[in-house]
């Protein structure tokens, strides 16, 4: 995860103050790219202890569409509770978007479904696009979304599927580590459905920063030495990406530094 520890670095040196909705104030760069090859192992942070469960069920919670935090809170995730009303409601945020995106006709989009059968049907195609960005239903979002809108890309030689992800803003010290494992189990799920094999992750910032709260933790966390990437292996039985269920995921070899605590900006 020598990319991850990078971007750190390129912000902490580059990053211009700047004051932002939560208040806290951050170092902040517009624009930066990074890749994940799959195929040389999961990519988790290694330099913190992360805890996995979390992402997994925020993830199967996306694509279930559910967008209430009681699936979250039944399993002890609790990631997104700042952000719910008395009735863990946050609106039409991703899982809405990704599986009902409406129609003016009445009518709903599975985009996940329509990915999946474009991917199948069509692997050439440059149209193999989620995106949550729906600039119609801001409004009824707890927040709009940072990880916007994703394409997959076939490459037919290789038989591999990639994803490159825009996310708009990123809290690089505690949202950019969930996020690059969020999308690389996705793009491996979505392989494993479209019976290909992960390729690669291409992860694309928009503001990109770091919360002046997190300095410290950051400075701990570029003095740790990286250690060897574990790996993912999914049930290979399922063949919906409904099917999926936390007990399908099974990380080996991870070998983390400890955890390092740090506040989140609300
Ligand atoms: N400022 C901010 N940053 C985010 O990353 C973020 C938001 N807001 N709002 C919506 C979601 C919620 N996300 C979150 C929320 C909390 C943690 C967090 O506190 N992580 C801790 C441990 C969490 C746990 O295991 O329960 C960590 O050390 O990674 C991470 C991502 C990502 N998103
Ligand atoms: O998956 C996520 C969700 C949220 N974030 C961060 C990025 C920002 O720090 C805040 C959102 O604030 P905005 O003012 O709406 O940009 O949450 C993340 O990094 N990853």
């Amino acid at each position: 995860m020598k990319a991850y520890l990078d971007l750190l670095e390129h912000v902490l040196k580059n990053g211009v103050e700047r004051d932002d909705r939560t208040g806290v104030g951050t170092l902040s760069c517009f624009g930066a790219q990074t890749r994940f090859d799959l195929r040389e192992g999961f990519p988790l942070v290694t330099t913190k202890k992360l805890y996995l469960r979390a992402i997994i069920h925020e993830l199967l919670w996306f694509l279930k569409g559910d967008t209430n935090t009681r699936y979250l809170n039944e399993n002890r995730v609790t990631i997104w509770d700042e952000w719910a009303d008395e009735n863990g409601d946050l609106g039409r945020v991703y899982g809405a978007q990704w599986t009902q995106w409406r129609k003016p006709d009445g009518e709903s989009i599975n985009q996940i479904d329509q990915v999946i059968e474009s991917i199948r049907t069509n692997p050439a195609s440059r149209r193999h696009i989620v995106s949550a960005w729906n600039p119609g239903e801001l409004d009824q979002m707890a927040l709009p979304p940072c990880h916007a809108f994703f394409q997959f890309y076939v490459n037919e030689k290789e038989g591999t599927l990639s994803c490159q992800l825009y996310q708009r803003s990123a809290d690089l010290f505690l949202g950019v580590p969930f996020n690059i494992a969020s999308y690389a189990l996705l793009t491996m799920m979505m392989a494993q459905i479209c019976e290909l094999k992960p390729g690669e992750f291409v992860h694309t910032f928009g503001d990109l920063h770091i919360y002046k709260n997190h300095l410290e933790q950051v400075k701990l966390q570029l003095s740790r030495e990286p250690r060897p990437l574990p790996t993912m292996h999914l049930n290979p039985e399922r063949k919906k990406i409904t099917d999926f269920i936390y007990e399908d995921f099974e990380l080996r070899d991870y070998d983390p530094h400890p955890g390092i605590k740090a506040p989140i900006a609300v």
